[in-house]
């Protein structure tokens, strides 16, 4: 039954039975029903004509009665006196009745034909029939009358009553039809309603039964209604056509006519055993026919699969050749079906063709990888049992290289012993399904028995049926012994923030303080734990030392990272601490933000000497006052400056006279003390904004900004008569001081600070040569 030929040939089989079998009931039920309508329709038309032709019979003798009594007008006496005469007179309806009689009023026979011996005289004066014609005066039929003595002589009497010349009934005319008389129902027994089917006729009023071919059942009761209930029906006045059981339980078509003129109904009854032989022989044929069919059904079958199956076999044939490789491609003649799918194989056959290459090449990718990989990557079976190591796993863990040598052993044989018991707890959970997979760091065996600090991770591997374990181990002695150096490292270099004068403050990623050293905690005015795990932006306010602009570390995390910049930093109780910030940033792999150093110089002393230099450079150390430098800086700022150019600005020359006689007659210390004094009365006499320099010895310069010349000389002349009266406190006896000044006007065209010197000294020098203590402000017409 396995075989696809034996279930495509048990299919047709039983589809060629099915399709006969149905077909051939189809067909059955199809005839049957024409059958039936046939047969019925010829029972009809039997039943109808025959109704129709006793009707008509019984309405000829009844007009032919009627009209012979009508043609009488005779009263009582008259049909006594004459009736043998009368009746003779009405011998031809001899010809439609068996007999004719005369009834006089009193309903005796007064008249008969053919007479009958002992008939005259007779009363039917109880007779229903006559009582009805005589009350009704009108013509009957009576119901059937059993003749007395003579079983056979059964008689319908038709009757029409006599009427005198005044209307009145004077007597009866009657005729009587015998019921098996040839005149009424004669030629019924030679219709044939096939075999067993047969015509009867019943009356309603007394039901019995008036005509069966069975001559036994005439003038017996009518079949009882309850057992023929169609038969009933017609009895009510039902005329029609059915398939009902007949009074004798059989199956049967009927159809029933009421006759118009009498009061019997006529059936036709056809039992269906006979209706419906000619189909139930075609029945037979066809069953006969579904048998020939099922016997030859499986061996048509059979030879018209195998045919059909052929090219497939042909078709298995050529794609075992294409699975073993000795074909190529898959061609086959056969149904545009087969052929397309021997193109599909075909298609099929290279594609897996081209996915076993794929496989093939990314194995050996894999394979490649997995012996290059420093890391150590193995599979067990089930049971622990090594079945693929790659050669990391074999140096780690200390196994041969040969595969016969490691391939089955258990893979904890490669751990440290002292470490197994640890182990095989999770080994066990995670074999047993209680766990996905472990991490463990543990010591495996290692070459020559030296042990190898690992991290081993451990998964399972589940395809379809087939459950292993992959492991892999990585070598972490170099890292753990990096991390031990670092962690010594961190140590060193945090003893060293805590012994370095400079303040040091590290933060997290998130910039809170994680570090802070001592000098921090001085210079920011905390202690460490006030300090740690808060904004490092809370304690530190830093502004530039020159404008004073302030600046967050983020702004020089970003812009000044790992330079020193000069910065002063406001402490928490409001003083300016010079420093210098150096930032670094450590920026940790993969993050947005990194770590902060943060070390602070104190940078006061040495700000503080820059500012004792710079000022150095360019004063006078004895007087204060600016030196040459710092005076020629001023005046070539004016020089420079186009808005005080416009102005009238003065420079002044003014060189002591005879000062070398002060320092040898007062000694030294007096001369300096005179040179104080003398910077004294110029700081006096000038404005704050004006330019007083010592330029050297006992020469000192001016510049007198937004100045007139007779401004300034006025001054001048103020200041050479406070100089000459100027007495040293240590010795004043010893020697008067007295000044040469020279002034000149600072002209728009002037560009060079030498050039107004000049001029200005040549005007002292004037001034000089006119006798000293003395102001020169022109030079001859200037
Ligand atoms: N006490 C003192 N003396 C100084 C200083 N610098 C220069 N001198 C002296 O000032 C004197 C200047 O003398 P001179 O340049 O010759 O001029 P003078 O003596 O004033 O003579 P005339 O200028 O010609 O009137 C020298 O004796 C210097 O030694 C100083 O810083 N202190």
């Amino acid at each position: 039954m396995k075989s696809l030929r034996t279930r495509l040939a048990l299919f047709c089989s039983l589809l060629i039975v099915v399709v006969v079998l149905f077909t051939s009931s189809l067909s059955y039920l199809e005839g049957k029903a024409r059958v039936r309508s046939m047969q019925l329709q010829h029972l009809e038309d039997v039943v109808t004509r025959l109704s129709d032709d006793i009707d008509d019979r019984v309405r000829t003798r009844h007009v032919l009665l009627e009209q012979a009594a009508a043609s009488l007008q005779l009263d009582g006496n008259n049909i006594r006196k004459h009736a043998p005469e009368i009746l003779h007179g009405f011998r031809y309806l001899k010809g439609s009745f068996s007999s004719i009689m005369l009834f006089d009023a009193e309903g005796n026979v007064v008249a008969d034909y053919p007479e009958l011996p002992g008939r005259r005289g007779t009363s039917v004066l109880d007779r229903a029939y006559f009582a009805q014609t005589r009350d009704t005066l009108r013509s009957q039929i009576s119901e059937p009358v059993r003749v007395a003595g003579d079983i056979k002589r059964s008689l319908i009497i038709f009757t029409s009553p006599i009427l005198d010349e005044h209307g009145q009934f004077a007597g009866v005319l009657g005729g009587s039809l015998e019921l098996f008389a040839p005149e009424l129902f004669g030629d019924l027994r030679s219709i044939a309603i096939g075999g067993t089917g047969y015509i009867n006729i019943n009356t309603r009023a007394s039901r019995l039964t008036i005509f069966h071919p069975d001559r036994s059942r005439i003038m017996q009761a009518s079949p009882d209604t309850s057992r023929d209930p169609v038969f009933g029906r017609a009895l009510q006045g039902w005329d029609g056509s059915t398939e009902s059981l007949a009074a004798n339980g059989e199956p049967a078509l009927m159809v029933y006519r009421n006759m118009k003129n009498v009061n019997w109904v006529v059936g036709g009854v056809f039992p269906l055993r006979e209706a419906y032989e000619p189909i139930s022989v075609m029945a037979r044929n066809h069953m006969l026919i579904v048998l020939l069919a099922t016997l030859l059904a499986f061996p048509v079958g059979w030879w018209g699969v195998h045919r059909l199956l052929g090219p497939l076999q042909a078709l298995r044939g050529k794609v075992q050749a294409m699975a073993f490789g000795a074909e190529k491609s898959v061609k086959i003649q056969g149904s545009h079906e087969l052929e397309m799918l021997a193109q599909t194989l075909t298609d099929v056959f290279g594609e897996r063709e081209r996915i076993s290459e794929e496989l093939a090449a990314r194995e050996a990718f894999f394979r490649a990888l997995n012996e290059s990989s420093p890391l150590g990557i193995f599979v067990t079976d089930a049971d622990g049992l090594l079945v693929y190591c790659n050669r990391a796993t074999l140096a780690l863990g200390g196994l041969a290289q040969r595969e016969e040598d490691w391939l089955g052993r258990h893979w904890l044989d490669a751990v440290h012993p002292a470490q197994r018991d640890t182990i095989e707890p999770e080994w066990q959970a995670l074999r047993h399904g209680d766990a996905a997979g472990f991490y463990q760091l543990c010591h495996l065996t290692g070459v020559r028995g030296v042990p190898i600090r690992v991290e081993l991770r451990f998964t399972r591997l589940q395809q379809g049926s087939i459950l292993r374990f992959l492991g892999v181990v990585h070598d972490v002695s170099d890292r753990e012994e990096a991390l031990l150096s670092m962690n010594a490292e961190r140590e060193r270099g945090m003893a060293i923030l805590t012994s370095i004068a400079d303040a040091v403050v590290l933060t997290n990623q998130l910039d809170e303080v994680s570090y802070i050293n001592p000098p921090a905690q001085r210079l920011l005015g905390l202690n460490a734990e006030e300090a740690q795990g808060r904004s490092l932006a809370l304690f530190v306010s830093l502004a530039y030392p020159d404008s004073g602009q302030a600046v967050s570390l983020a702004t020089l995390a970003e812009t000044r990272m790992a330079v020193p910049v000069e910065l002063d930093l406001l402490s928490r109780d409001m003083r300016l601490q010079p420093v210098v910030l150096t930032l670094s940033v450590v920026q940790a792999a993969g993050s947005m933000h990194g770590y902060k150093i943060c070390v602070l110089h104190d940078d006061s002393e040495r700000r503080r000497r820059e500012r004792k230099h710079r000022w150095e450079a360019t004063h006078d150390a004895l007087t204060n006052l600016l030196n040459r430098r710092g005076f020629l800086g001023a005046l070539t700022v004016l020089l420079d400056n186009g808005e005080a150019m416009a102005q009238n600005n003065v420079v002044v020359m003014m060189d002591l006279d005879h000062f070398k006689q002060v320092n040898d007659s007062g000694g030294h210390q007096a001369g300096d003390q005179i040179l104080q004094d003398i910077a004294a009365i110029l700081q006096k006499r000038l404005r704050n904004t004006d330019v007083i320099s010592r330029l050297g010895g006992d020469e000192f310069a001016l510049i007198l900004y937004n100045c007139t010349r007779d401004t300034a000389q006025g001054i001048m002349e103020a200041v050479r008569g406070d100089i000459a009266r100027l007495r040293p406190q240590s010795n004043p006896d010893v020697c008067r001081v007295t000044a040469s000044i020279g002034l000149t006007q600072v002209q728009p065209q002037d560009t060079r600070p030498h050039d107004i010197i000049q001029r200005a000294d040549l005007r002292c020098y004037q001034a000089k040569e006119q006798g000293r203590n003395r102001v020169v402000a022109t030079l001859g017409s200037q």
